[in-house]
């Protein structure tokens, strides 16, 4: 990070494609023997994790999209989440993709909103988990890394729009 002061790295490249083999390990045996496994990527921060995840995966697969936002440019909550997109969940196994489970608010509002669809099942699998940081319950069924309550960035994930072009997880200088 040579380019970027201030950036601390947390979370190298290689370490995440390692955890992400056997995250998609874990999950392609768990879904083996039901329909195909319907992936519900949450924009933006999760687009990098859920390509490298379902391109790991060795089970037929769906994908879809939804958008959630809730620090915009900040580096905490609104407390206000704004979920957009439309997909249909009704008998479906679905798991829920994110980059990063901070308070539990986001995850806990997408839940509540697809279960109104009756999904078959709802799944959750994160790559980061800060459980220290949490105010709405939530224990996600597949973690990549659990990291300290700090504001982190890169592979996905922002700092005010930044960074998440970076290949790796880097502290962010308060
Ligand atoms: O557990 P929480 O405290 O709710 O935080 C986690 C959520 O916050 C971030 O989304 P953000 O609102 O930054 O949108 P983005 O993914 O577009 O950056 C992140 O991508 C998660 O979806
Ligand atoms: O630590 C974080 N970094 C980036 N986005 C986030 N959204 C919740 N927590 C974080
Ligand atoms: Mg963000």
């Amino acid at each position: 990070m040579k380019d970027s002061p201030g950036l601390t790295p947390l979370i190298t490249t290689t370490q995440i494609r390692k955890r992400i083999a056997v995250l998609a390990g874990q999950i392609s045996h768990d879904f083996d023997s039901r329909e195909p496994l319907m992936i519900v990527s949450i924009l933006k921060g999760s687009f990098m994790f859920t390509a490298d995840l379902v391109r790991a995966l060795s089970i037929p697969c769906t994908i879809d999209f939804l958008q959630a936002s809730s620090y915009g440019t900040r580096r905490s909550s609104s407390g206000t989440v704004a979920i957009t997109g439309s997909i249909t969940v009704k008998g479906r196994h679905v798991l829920l993709v994110e980059d990063i489970i901070d308070t539990g608010l986001t995850i806990n509002r997408i839940v509540d909103h697809l279960r109104l669809q009756q999904p078959s099942s709802i799944r959750i699998c994160t790559l980061l988990d800060k459980p220290a940081a949490r105010r709405f319950p939530c224990t996600p069924d597949y973690t990549g890394f659990r990291i300290d309550n700090i504001f982190v960035a890169g592979y996905g994930l922002d700092d005010r729009e930044r960074y998440r072009e970076l290949p790796c997880i880097v502290a962010v200088e308060r």
